[in-house]
């Protein structure tokens, strides 16, 4: 995963006016799964439909292995896409749908005949082959796309939410499935995505964009536990964001009067333009005076793996915590964290 096989250089995009990409600079490596994530209107399609050909930006450079790819038309782009509804052919049984690429190409017939059987193995539909895409389950239906992207052999495989039609347990299962695939034919994958959880469990690297911007790029784990902005720790997770914290100096942060080491640095001395954001897993809960400030449980929701809580602290101090111990209402508590559960981020400039 070296080379970069696509960049976009401050690409951007208006449909009247209205700008919905405002500079968009992305280099996406080779055998990469990389997935734009953001909400509804945010410009992720956009971005996907460019890079796919079906659109134009209004300015900017995409480079494809290293050269200018504007100019190559949509059928010669080594691409292809994966829509939500998968658009395939009602008409046509699993095999033809499969083949139907290969067939415009006037593929000779035993290639043919191998590579969508071949194909079809890889998505597990063997035994499927004569049946009518209108007698498939929606999962079906999405393996028949996949697999009839990749008999095409794409370079670069965008994937347009292309799990947002099943049901919630095929959707875990088919995110694993396309984790797999993508592994095992190392391919570039493309996806775009506005839910959190599959872009971060799916992808090498997420885009989180927002209003036609990109507000970080990153693997998994580093938009979860190191936001670079309020947007993003707002977006991604559920957060504390304690807007009055000062930051005293490196490594040393104020909360409610009490100093607190954490592993941020540069953001000056008695800085107050910023915001501390702590996660709710990230805070545990102890006996009263055990920890840095005693409360009282105010509210508490079952959630299946673990209870959230509502603990108010001194100065009326309102705090979210995951836990997978049980509390009731009135219970007096302590809530502690660990240095790097702390995170400092300048706040946002209106
Ligand atoms: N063909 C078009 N003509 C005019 N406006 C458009 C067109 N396509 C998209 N837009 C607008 O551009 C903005 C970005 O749309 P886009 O589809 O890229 O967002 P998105 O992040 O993919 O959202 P969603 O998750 O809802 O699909 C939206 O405000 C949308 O209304």
């Amino acid at each position: 995963m070296e080379n970069n096989i696509l960049e976009l250089r401050n690409v951007t995009k208006d449909y009247d006016g209205k700008v919905v990409l405002k500079g968009i600079d992305l280099n996406i490596k080779e055998g990469e799964f990389i997935t734009l994530l953001g909400p509804s209107g945010c410009g992720k399609t956009t971005t996907l439909r460019i890079v796919a050909g079906f659109e134009k930006p209004n300015s900017g450079q995409i480079m494809f292995e290293g050269k200018d790819l504007l100019p190559i038309p949509i059928n010669k782009r080594q691409f292809n896409t994966i829509f939500q509804s998968y658009a395939l052919f009602p008409h046509l049984n699993v095999f033809d749908n499969i083949a139907f690429g290969l067939r415009t190409k006037k593929t000779k017939k035993d290639i043919l005949q191998r590579e969508v059987l071949k194909q079809i193995r890889q998505v597990g539909l063997e035994g499927f082959e004569d049946r009518n895409i209108n007698d498939l389950s929606g999962g079906q239906k999405q393996r028949v796309a996949i697999a009839r992207a990749l008999v095409m052999k794409p370079k670069v495989l965008l994937l347009d939410e292309p799990l947002a039609a099943l049901d919630v347990q095929l959707r875990q299962h088919m995110r694993e499935e396309l984790k797999r695939l993508q592994r095992e034919i190392g391919i570039t994958f493309l996806m775009v995505s506005h839910d959190q959880e599959e872009a971060l469990s799916i992808s090498d690297r997420v885009v989180v964009m927002n209003e036609g911007s990109i507000q970080q790029i990153g693997t998994p784990e580093d938009i979860y536990n190191e936001p670079e902005n309020l947007w993003v720790a707002k977006f991604i997770g559920q957060s504390n964001i304690i807007e009055d914290g000062i930051f005293i100096e490196d490594n040393k942060v104020q909360i409610d009067g009490k100093t607190f080491v954490c592993d941020d640095t540069n953001f000056g001395e008695n800085e107050k333009s910023i915001d501390i954001v702590i996660r709710p897993e990230d805070i545990e809960i102890k006996k009263t005076n055990a920890g840095f400030f005693n409360g009282t449980v105010m509210h508490t929701t079952f959630k299946g793996v673990h209870w959230e809580l509502l603990v108010e602290t001194t100065k009326k101090r309102i705090w979210k915590i995951h836990t997978t111990q049980a509390f009731k209402v009135d219970d007096k508590v302590s809530i502690k964290w660990n240095d790097e559960a702390i995170h400092v981020m300048w706040k946002e400039v209106e």
